[in-house]
């Protein structure tokens, strides 16, 4: 399975190689870095977001730890590497995806294992390569249900960016669109235009046609009858199928279920959350005022302020369907969440 053209994350065996989203689409350059601290700055600062990608960013991460707290910090090596795993899990809070990957990387190194370079690398390996597997496997799934489907709008960005590879929500419509004529619809997703800059990028480099829109007009769009669906990702999935996603996503759903337009979730159950009971309790990142903020007002916050809430939740009620790489629940609400998903 050929990874896409378009990769947010390059493994070198010795350095994570990270494709700077905070300048595309108009500057497309990797930064490289060597050890869990630059990692952590990579998904804090956003060069790489997008839950599923900030968990195998943050795996190669401690990949780098250990190789290089192994040689060279004698028996201190483990306590250095768990230092290393703190700076991570406090990049970002709401991906749960980033907080299951440092689990699996701990459980490798709990193991007495002969050699945990080598072991951390392949686990880390692992858990990027099973990302693009359950993302192909989904993107059937999602598709399966858009049958006579006409049009799509999706949120954010959830695509080979977003992902290890291929994509979430947009891998479903990347499917889809390949069965199906289908009129794709993208939002901007202000402030930071994961929409506008990376998801009609990346499907520009497929040639694969799409209509960009403002945030604000995805209410008259549905109006429109022009779309049969909305498709988004997630961060979080509370066991009873509340989603934690891009902020406006709780908005498009409350219009979706008013303009009678069905609401689909694609995450992979790396991103389920199952400590969890509903959504109250994911915690919302709230990110700098200055990424909403014009230049003009960044100056003096004693008079305007801004609120940037990143994330929002959307109650499981108005979800039609949560696709993973395990299956489809179809309305959660009606079917105890996704705790059907759990494995044993
Ligand atoms: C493949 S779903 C990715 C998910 O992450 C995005 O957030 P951010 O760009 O802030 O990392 C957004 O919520 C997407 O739906």
């Amino acid at each position: 399975m050929d990874k896409l053209a378009v990769n947010a994350l390059d493994w070198t065996g010795t350095s994570l190689r990270v494709l700077d989203q905070r300048i595309l689409p108009e500057q497309s350059k990797y930064d490289e870095f060597v050890d869990a601290a630059g990692v952590a700055e990579a998904i804090a600062s956003m060069r790489v977001r997008g839950a599923p990608a900030i968990g195998i960013a943050a795996a190669y991460g401690v990949a780098l730890s250990v190789r290089q707290h192994y040689c060279s910090d004698g028996d201190s090596w483990i306590d250095k590497v768990k230092h290393d795993m703190q700076l991570l899990a406090s990049s970002r809070p709401t991906a749960v995806n980033l907080f299951t990957a440092l689990t699996a990387m701990n459980t490798v190194l709990e193991e007495s294992i002969a050699d945990p370079v080598t072991e951390a690398m392949a686990k880390a390996e692992q858990i990027h390569a099973d990302d693009i597997k359950a993302n192909y496997t989904m993107g059937e799934l999602g598709a399966d249900l858009m049958v006579g489907a006409k049009g799509v709008l999706t949120h954010c960005n959830t695509g080979a960016l977003a992902t290890g590879g291929y994509g979430t929500a947009l891998g479903v419509v990347r499917t889809a669109y390949h069965r199906q004529p289908l009129a794709i619809y993208a939002g901007e997703t202000r402030p930071w235009l994961q929409g506008a800059r990376l998801t009609v990028w990346e499907l520009q480099q497929e040639k694969i046609p799409a209509t960009l829109i403002a945030d604000s007009a995805a209410a008259w769009l549905m109006k429109s009858g022009q779309i049969d669906w909305v498709v988004v990702g997630a961060d979080r999935i509370a066991a009873n199928g509340d989603t934690a996603n891009k902020i406006g996503t709780y908005s498009l759903a409350v219009l979706a279920k008013q303009h009678g337009v069905k609401f689909m979730v694609v995450a992979p159950l790396t991103t389920i959350d199952w400590a969890i009971a509903s959504g109250a309790e994911i915690t919302i990142e709230e990110r700098n005022a200055n990424e909403v903020l014009p230049a003009c007002y960044q100056h003096d916050a004693s008079v305007i302020r801004a609120w940037n809430p990143v994330f929002d939740v959307t109650p499981a009620e108005l979800i039609s369907a949560i696709v993973t790489e395990q299956g489809v629940v179809l309305n959660p609400a009606l079917q105890n969440g996704v705790r059907s998903l759990k494995k044993c």
